[in-house]
C-alpha cells in the first residue's frame, strides 16, 4: 500500500494524482477484496470445472487491481491487442497491476482495461489474492477532457458513467445465471460524488 500511495504522489497528472490519493482506503468498498478473496479461495482450493465457470472472461471493474498471484502454478491469461490470449506468468516477489473500467473511463480509453481469463489448474490448489482499488458506489466518473484527443483520434468518446451502475452490469453480466431480483432496489443514490476532469470534486 505504502508503494501505491507513493505512485499516486509522484503521479504526473494533477487529477489523477487527487483521485487516486483521494479514493477511500476505509469506506464500506474495502469489502470487496474480502469478498473476492473468498471466492478465489473456494474456486482455487476446489479446481472444479462449476466453480471455475464464476470467472469468465473480464476486465476488472474499478480503477487498478494489484494481484498477488500463486507463484506455483500458470492460470491467468490476458487478451493481446491481436486478440490472442496469452499467459501472464507469475514473477516471484512482484505483484500484477491490472488497470480497471474506471481508469480507462477516466482516460477516455488512453488507459486500457484488459481482458483476461483463469483457466482451470486442474488437480492442484492455487490461491491468488486481489486487492480491488475501486472508486466509491457514488461517485460520477467522468472521462478527462484532456484525453479527449486521444479518443476522437481512436474513434470513442466515453460518456460518463455512475460506478454503482457499473458495477451492476458488471456483476449481472458476469453472473447471468443468478437471475436479478426484479424488485431490487436501484444502487444510484440521491447524493453524487463528482470526479471530473477540471481535477475538481462536487457533492
Ligand atoms: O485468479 C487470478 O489470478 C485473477 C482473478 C481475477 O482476474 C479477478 O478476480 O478479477
Ligand atoms: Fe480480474
Amino acid at each position: 500500500m505504502s508503494s501505491l500511495l507513493s505512485f499516486s504522489s509522484s503521479c504526473p497528472h494533477p487529477s489523477v494524482t487527487r483521485g487516486i490519493s483521494s479514493l477511500p482506503l476505509f469506506s464500506w468498498n474495502t469489502a470487496s477484496p474480502y469478498v473476492s478473496f473468498l471466492s478465489h479461495f473456494l474456486k482455487n482450493a476446489f479446481p472444479l470445472p462449476f466453480l471455475h465457470s464464476l470467472l469468465p472472461q473480464h476486465s476488472d471493474y474499478g480503477c487498478l487491481t494489484l494481484l498477488n498471484m500463486d507463484e506455483s502454478t500458470q492460470a491467468l491469461q490476458a487478451r493481446n491487442t491481436q486478440g490472442a490470449w496469452i499467459f501472464a506468468d507469475p514473477i516471484p516477489g512482484t505483484l500484477l497491476v491490472n488497470i480497471g473500467d474506471m481508469l480507462s473511463r477516466w482516460s477516455n480509453g488512453k488507459f486500457k482495461s484488459t481482458p483476461h481469463r483463469v483457466l482451470p489448474a486442474v488437480g492442484k490448489a492455487r490461491i491468488s489474492i486481489p486487492f480491488f482499488f475501486e472508486p466509491n458506489l457514488d461517485t460520477l466518473v467522468v472521462p478527462l477532457r484532456e484525453c479527449e484527443n486521444y479518443a476522437r483520434a481512436h474513434g470513442k468518446i466515453y460518456s460518463s458513467v455512475l460506478f454503482a451502475d457499473h458495477l451492476r452490469s458488471k456483476v449481472t453480466n458476469n453472473f447471468s445465471f443468478l437471475e436479478p431480483s426484479p424488485t431490487a432496489t436501484p444502487l444510484t443514490g440521491s447524493k453524487v460524488h463528482t470526479v471530473d476532469g477540471k481535477g475538481s470534486e462536487r457533492h
